[in-house]
């Protein structure tokens, strides 16, 4: 079904609702138990580039999965192109009628019969799940900590979650990274990233309402592009000065602390829009930078993921916007076409279409490895400007050693660095997805 044929029956369905509560019928059991339903079991339908078009109502084989924050299914929603008798469809219940106020509830019951069938869901394991264990998905962003994925449950489900992540004492690696942040004394030179907050509360408040308000006005478009980079690089570089037992400190935040994460996505797109709208001269290096944040963004989620599986999901979509904004970059090389001939990974492009749980292992590997030497000769090149990037000698590893002065390459090799280096982002974007979601999925295309 088209999508906005689906927005249409959706709106149908919502008519629909408003007519029966309008109908002042003595018996509303019918009614009751399809908002309580709707209330209960409903879910935000995506359409196939993942933009919300509102809620429907699945059968109890997808609707009654509960919620974890270390799930061990994932969902996606397809074009619907089963038919009408397919047991195998899951349908949704999407009655189009004009005037339902003199039916009878049997009657009701028959006309909500004449289904139509909208995007298809597809549930899939991402975990190995023993026999009886409970299949989970998750109902929220994963990339938060703790607090904030409890009080987003509590807000829009009114629960509590008590899985294994969110019950974990001490906190989960991944969550205590996605809180930690690092303080430096004056005299310090080397550091240490501190994970938790404790006496150090105050700063970290005070930098998070600062990236988290310049990140909001520049959706807002209450800030321009250009304020935005420099604000917020400018604070994730710098930190923010706090004093503790009379001595000034520096507190600056983990390169995988949430909020970091959530400034990647905005500087992505903040230096990608300037890439757009500048004059001639700076286009290329705003697509740089755009691309630098991108890549660093997909190598933090990499971390991440690698402590916590279920944010494969996460990882494919920034590995595949790192591939895209690379090669975005590529396209801005002043350069002639025959340097795509040379754009070839031989370790990678032999690596089977089996999907064994070993092999996908040894893909991930052979790419990841791939990754980590396209980078050793590209970052200083992709971060230069960028005072804060250029900070961390690789984005693999996060090493936060300086580089030392940066490697001088042709522009056509730099031109096939970053051809390949997209190459490999998409390679492991695709075999992430196709994890996750299946050979079907959009992002695997
Ligand atoms: C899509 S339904 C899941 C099926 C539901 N448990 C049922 O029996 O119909 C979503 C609702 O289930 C409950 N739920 C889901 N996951 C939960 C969890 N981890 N802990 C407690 N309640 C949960 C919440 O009330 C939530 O609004």
């Amino acid at each position: 079904m088209a999508d906005s044929s689906f927005s249409l029956a959706i709106h149908h369905a919502a008519s629909f609702i408003a007519t029966v509560l309008r109908s002042n019928r003595k018996n509303t059991e019918l009614e009751e138990a399809a908002i309580c339903s709707v209330l209960t079991n409903a879910v935000e339908v995506q359409d196939s580039n993942g933009l919300a078009l509102g809620i429907a109502l699945y059968d109890s084989r997808f609707s009654w999965i509960n919620h974890s924050c270390s799930p061990n299914s994932c969902y996606r929603f397809v074009n619907n192109t089963t038919s009408y008798h397919d047991d195998l469809a899951y349908p949704i219940t999407i009655p189009h009628v004009t005037n339902t106020e003199t039916l009878s509830n049997l009657e009701l019951q028959e006309h909500v019969r004449t289904v139509r069938y909208g995007p298809k869901v597809i549930a899939r394991s991402i975990k190995r799940i023993k026999s009886g264990e409970e299949i989970t998905v998750s109902y929220i962003d994963l990339l938060q900590p703790t607090g904030l994925r409890q009080s987003d449950l509590w807000s829009k489900y009114r629960f509590m979650c008590n899985c294994g992540r969110c019950a974990a004492s001490p906190p989960a690696y991944v969550d205590s990274v996605l809180e930690g942040v690092l303080v430096l004394k004056p005299e310090e030179t080397t550091v240490d990233y501190h994970h938790g907050t404790t006496n150090k509360d105050e700063a970290v408040a005070k930098i998070t309402d600062y990236i988290q308000e310049a990140i909001d006005d520049f959706l807002s478009d209450n800030i321009d592009p250009k304020t935005c980079c420099e604000k917020i690089d400018n604070v994730l570089h710098h930190g923010i000065q706090f004093k503790a037992d009379s001595q000034p400190h520096c507190l600056q935040l983990h390169a995988c602390h949430y909020v970091a994460l959530n400034a990647y996505i905005t500087l992505a797109t903040a230096y990608r829009i300037r890439s757009i709208d500048s004059e001639t001269g700076i286009v290329f290096d705003m697509s740089r930078i755009s691309a630098a944040y991108s890549f660093f963004l997909a190598c933090a989620s990499h971390l991440l993921f690698f402590a916590e599986p279920c944010l494969a999901i996460s990882a494919a979509n920034f590995w595949k916007n790192a591939g895209e904004s690379l090669l975005d970059l590529a396209s801005k090389f002043p350069l002639e076409r025959s340097v795509e001939s040379d754009v070839k990974c031989t370790k990678c492009l032999i690596l089977g279409t089996s999907n064994s749980h070993r092999e996908i292992k040894e893909k991930s590997r052979q790419i990841l490895s791939c990754v980590t030497d396209i980078s050793q000769v590209i970052w200083s090149f992709l971060t230069r400007g960028c005072p804060y990037l250029q900070k961390f000698r690789s984005p693999v590893d996060f090493s936060l050693t300086r580089i030392n002065g940066e490697r001088k390459e042709s522009i056509k090799d730099q031109t096939v660095n970053v051809l390949l280096l997209s190459f490999h982002c998409l390679l492991y974007a695709d075999l992430l997805a196709d994890l996750c979601y299946g050979e079907k999925s959009h992002l695997v295309s």
